[in-house]
């Protein structure tokens, strides 16, 4: 069974003051786009040494109680056991190279603190799976920790493939509740397209979008963390009146004209400041970006991503071939948006499932 789930840009996020709960209320307008995660579930025999493994019952240091991780089932309680094998972008370099020390927020976790694992559990809980054994194959296409939602549209691909694996029946509601548990930016790339997010972002509404949108990404070496973005955020704003989130208006107006340099005009992203601050060699990279003819130029969600609207296909084709050539990026990578959300491209026996999908 294998998922492929897309990659998000906040085309607006509008952040307000710090909530009690630790989140911050948002209003955002979110579109997915062309760089995909592709999950591939595979059910174990039980009885089987999976020799490709990470050890599953490695202890997550941050989780104080050990059924759980933030409220979620580790698995630790019931006979599910997911292991994962990355590939593509975050997989480990120590696989390649020396190990180090420095704990790298690039990287993704092949523990059950990967979120996709999580995800398996969640629904395993929902469909009364006490015993399973199941390997993960996550080949990233989507840069970690990088403003993209990729742990996010991992989550996702888990939650489509484990409801289809495990015959658990799950509707849109039941999978966008469950996606909501999993983090705040997880519900959207279960449906992609384009959608405006409210609450802590979780909560998402359609939004009327014409037209196709072209978008270079300049990678950056190494990630943000997003907690860390928005502490940063706070910090900026201590002493500031802060209301509530701005509104989305200028953006939602440009996405109904369907033209691409309303749109750049429009883009907005109230956490730039805060990546920026924690990253101040983006600054470079935004300015040569539209110095090269881009119509829109922003951080990508809380970085350290930049994402440019191009005027056009042709234009994205030469905006990206020119910001590699400028050697301001560590990689460069061209998509277009609105792309769908999580499908099945292959179902457990083999099948196309190109027809199928929530
Ligand atoms: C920056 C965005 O990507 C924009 O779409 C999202 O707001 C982040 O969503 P996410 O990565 O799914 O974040 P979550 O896993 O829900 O939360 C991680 C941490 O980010 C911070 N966080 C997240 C969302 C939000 N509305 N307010 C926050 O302050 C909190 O410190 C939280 O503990
Ligand atoms: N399947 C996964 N893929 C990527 N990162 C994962 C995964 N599971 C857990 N993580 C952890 O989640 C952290 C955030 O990774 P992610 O790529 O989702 O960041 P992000 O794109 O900045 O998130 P967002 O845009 O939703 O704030 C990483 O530091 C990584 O350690």
């Amino acid at each position: 069974m294998t998922v492929r789930a897309p990659a998000k840009v906040n085309l607006h996020l509008g952040v307000g003051p710090l909530r009690p709960d630790g989140y911050h209320d948002v209003i955002t307008v979110l579109q997915a786009v062309s760089l995909f995660d592709d999950l591939t579930a595979t059910t174990l025999d039980p009885t089987t040494a999976d020799p490709t493994a990470a050890d599953p019952t490695a202890a997550d240091p941050t989780a104080a109680d050990p059924t759980t991780i933030d409220g979620v089932p580790s698995g630790d309680q019931d006979g599910v056991v997911v292991t994962v094998e990355v590939s593509g972008e975050g997989a480990d370099p120590t696989a390649r190279g020396p190990a180090t020390t420095t704990p790298d927020v690039s990287i993704v976790p092949t523990g059950r603190d990967n979120i996709a694992v999580r995800a398996a559990h969640l629904v395993a809980e929902a469909a009364g799976i006490t015993s399973e054994r199941v390997h993960l194959t996550l080949t990233k296409g989507i840069p970690v920790a990088a403003g993209m939602a990729g742990g996010s549209a991992d989550a996702a691909a888990a939650l489509v493939a484990f409801d289809a694996l495990w015959q658990a029946g799950l509707d849109r509601v039941a999978l966008a509740g469950l996606a909501a548990r999993l983090g705040s930016d997880v519900p959207f790339p279960l449906t992609g397209g384009t959608a405006l997010g409210t609450g802590r972002g979780e909560q998402l509404t359609d939004v009327l979008a014409t037209g196709e949108y072209h978008w270079v990404f300049a990678l950056a070496d190494g990630g943000l963390s997003t907690p860390a973005v928005y502490a940063e955020f706070d910090k900026l704003s201590e002493g500031r009146l802060r209301t509530g989130p701005t509104p989305a208006d200028d953006v939602l107006a440009a996405l109904r004209t369907g033209d691409p340099a309303q749109l750049g005009a429009a883009l907005v992203n109230d956490l730039q400041p805060a990546a920026l601050r924690l990253r101040p060699a983006l600054r470079r990279v935004l300015e040569t970006g539209r110095e090269l003819g881009a119509v829109g130029a922003i951080v990508s969600g809380s970085g350290p991503t930049c994402a440019f609207l191009a005027a056009g296909a042709t234009e994205s084709v030469e905006l990206a071939a020119s910001l590699a050539g400028m050697g301001v990026a560590r990689a460069v990578r061209r998509a277009s948006g609105p792309a769908a959300g999580a499908r099945v491209l292959e179902g457990p026996d083999g099948a196309d499932g190109s027809g199928g999908g929530p």
